[in-house]
């Protein structure tokens, strides 16, 4: 559905500054997939997706999206994609009604097959009772809704959602999910998307296509990624005192166990199954008469993978692609 090879974006600023937002991406999308695309503030994520959606030209390198190359021919590839973009799309003193009829127009629909695409979008996404409301009467997460239903007027076999629930509250998030899922189940839709929430890449996405400076760093299921990058860690607590160095043999001496530290009466480890690790650690520190205060088992999450990948947190924000060449 989507392939691209060496996709480039360059930005120049200024004649002294330019700003290599993306570097050579190679992707390939399946129909039926969905793909989250994760990556710090700056990462490269909206520029990739405004290239492959025709809003941006790639510097160089190749990208085709449902069959068609996004230089080529972006008219054909607008007709197959649907694009959610991070503003809001509609015109606020627009009736939310109005506005998806006339979207349907815009893609070439008669009045009769716009206003019936229309009723069935507005059924689909729980807005039918908020139809003759002006689109800037309407509250956030209805507003992101409307968004949603306006870039699928067409029926694309293809949608690209950038940051689809972001400022939504956690109530609307899930909400707006619900919807999207039943609607890629119904129609067979590839969708892909871009966030900033990691648990949201975590439980929504099967695949988790991770970006930085402008490059992929990581392309797995979010379980595969923790699993090969991060794993689980064990943190325990002594119960008494000046005995952490002896449960610290204990886990080292625990099959697959690594990177274990001690600070102060607290133990910390990787291992293969944390589950499993706790209670055997906790019955062997005891009988070892090192008993333990607390035992946690600590599953990672995606940004233990990006940690584990780049040594920065995504929750530390952007640092950012931007490269200053030297003025000629
Ligand atoms: N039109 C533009 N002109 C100049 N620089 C740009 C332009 N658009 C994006 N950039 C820069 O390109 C880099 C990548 O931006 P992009 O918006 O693709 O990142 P992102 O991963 O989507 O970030 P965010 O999560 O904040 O949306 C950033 O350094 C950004 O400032």
């Amino acid at each position: 559905m989507i392939q691209t090879r060496g996709l480039t974006k360059d930005f120049v600023v200024s004649s002294s500054e330019t700003v290599h937002a993306v570097r050579g991406i190679d992707l390939d999308i399946a129909p039926g997939e969905l793909v989250a695309v994760l990556g710090p503030n700056g990462a490269g994520k909206s520029t990739t997706m405004r290239m492959l959606t025709t809003l941006v030209r790639p510097t160089s390198g190749s990208a085709t999206v449902a069959g068609v190359d996004v230089v080529a021919d972006p008219a054909a590839v607008r007709r197959n994609i649907g694009y959610v973009g991070q503003g809001n799309g509609a015109g606020h003193q627009q009736r939310a009604g109005d506005e998806l009829t006339l979207q349907g127009r815009v893609y070439g629909l008669d009045r009769a097959a716009a206003q019936r695409r229309t009723a069935e979008l507005l059924d689909a996404l729980d807005l039918t009772a908020l139809a003759r409301r002006k689109v800037s009467d309407l509250s956030g997460g209805q507003r992101r809704r409307l968004d949603v239903a306006l870039g699928l007027v067409h029926a694309p076999r293809l949608l690209f959602l950038d940051e689809p629930t972001t400022g939504l509250d956690p109530h609307n998030r899930a909400n707006l999910w619900e919807h999207i899922s039943r609607l890629r189940t119904e129609h067979d839709m590839t969708i892909v998307l871009t966030t900033h929430y990691l648990d949201e890449a975590d439980t929504m996405a099967e695949r988790v296509v991770v970006v930085d400076h402008g490059q992929i760093i990581a392309d797995d299921t979010a379980d595969g990624l923790k699993r090969t990058l991060a794993g689980d860690r064990v943190v325990l607590t002594v119960a008494v005192g000046g005995t952490a160095s002896r449960v610290a043999s204990i886990v080292e001496a625990l099959p697959g166990a690594r990177d274990v530290t001690i600070a102060g009466d607290r133990v910390e480890a990787r291992v293969a199954d944390a589950g499993a690790a706790v209670p055997e650690l906790v019955l062997a520190a005891s009988g070892a008469g090192a008993p333990l205060l607390e035992a946690l088992a600590v599953r990672p999450t995606l940004d233990d993978v990006f940690l584990a990948l780049t040594g920065r947190s995504l929750r530390d924000g952007a640092d950012t692609t931007t490269t200053e060449e030297a003025a000629a």
